[in-house]
């Protein structure tokens, strides 16, 4: 059971102050959902709570250990990382990429153990990529790439997942299936965050919304206390809908504000 908190955490990026004073605690077994507008932080905030960027002032902690004084493979075992639009490099097979997700264990793509194999089988079948396993990584779609760096992050089985805009690429019923997986794993007792834009999906699935603006976390609630009419009207800068759906909250962003 791993906990992540941020205290006080601010991040400057050049000269520019891109997160200020944020307090976050994120528990296991929660799915937390971070929204904003762009330029708000997010992914400042995401980079910074997996160690790959250092506090200005302030600390993030894991399970009370301070994230940038542990080793880096100790650190890619407890946090998968999963980057916004990642790239693959390398034509590797499918199953390869995904494999790579065993390396902070210390287990090779070419050697898996059977521990690892089944966790990059398992991490295939969650992703929905089955079939796509021999097909260089290099020759898929925007939205199939983005399932394969989804199911390397979930092979690593870390007891932390963080993914900055997981469903941005995706078709809807991958969307779906992709909030389910993540839903599965908090659910199984791990910290899962995901940046999201689509507001009402994130009211669906997220057990907690984190609202970002100007580098400020401005509500961390429940998605029905965060997802006010009058808060994405401060935040998103638009006059939005909100109403209730069969599956939650449903948010229509009418238009922007002046
Ligand atoms: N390398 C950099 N140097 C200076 N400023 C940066 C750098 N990278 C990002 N910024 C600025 O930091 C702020 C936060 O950026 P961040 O990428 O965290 O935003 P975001 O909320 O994830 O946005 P988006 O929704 O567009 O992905 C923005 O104002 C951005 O312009």
């Amino acid at each position: 059971m791993t906990r992540l908190v941020a205290r006080s955490l601010s991040v400057d990026l050049g000269r520019r102050r891109a997160l200020s004073a944020v307090d976050l605690s994120l528990e296991p077994g929660r799915f937390t959902v971070i929204i904003g507008p762009n330029g708000a932080g997010k992914t400042t905030l995401l980079r910074a709570l997996a160690g790959l960027l250092p506090a200005s002032a302030g600390s993030v902690t894991l399970n009370g250990a301070p994230i940038g004084r542990m080793r880096a493979t100790d650190r890619a075992r407890a946090i998968a990382y999963l980057a916004q639009s990642g790239t693959v490099a390398w034509p590797l097979p499918v199953r390869s990429v995904v494999a790579l997700g065993r390396l902070p264990h210390g287990e090779k793509p070419d050697t898996l153990p059977a521990a690892g194999r089944e966790a990059v089988a398992e991490a295939i079948v969650r992703a929905d990529l089955e079939g796509f396993e021999d097909r260089p990584a290099t020759e898929l779609s925007g939205g199939e790439r983005a399932r394969v760096l989804l199911a390397r992050a979930l092979a690593t089985k870390a007891p932390v997942l963080l993914a900055d805009e997981p469903v941005a690429a995706l078709d809807p019923r991958h969307e779906l299936i992709v909030l389910d997986v993540l839903k599965e794993q908090a659910r199984a007792g791990a910290t899962v965050v995901a940046i999201m834009h689509n507001l009402t999906l994130a009211a669906r699935f997220a057990d907690e919304i984190v609202l970002l603006h100007e580098g400020r976390l401005k509500a961390h609630a429940a998605p029905a206390e965060v997802l006010t009419e009058d808060r994405l009207s401060e935040s998103f800068g638009i006059s939005a809908h909100v109403s209730n759906g069969p599956d939650g909250l449903v948010v229509v962003a009418d238009r922007p504000l002046p």
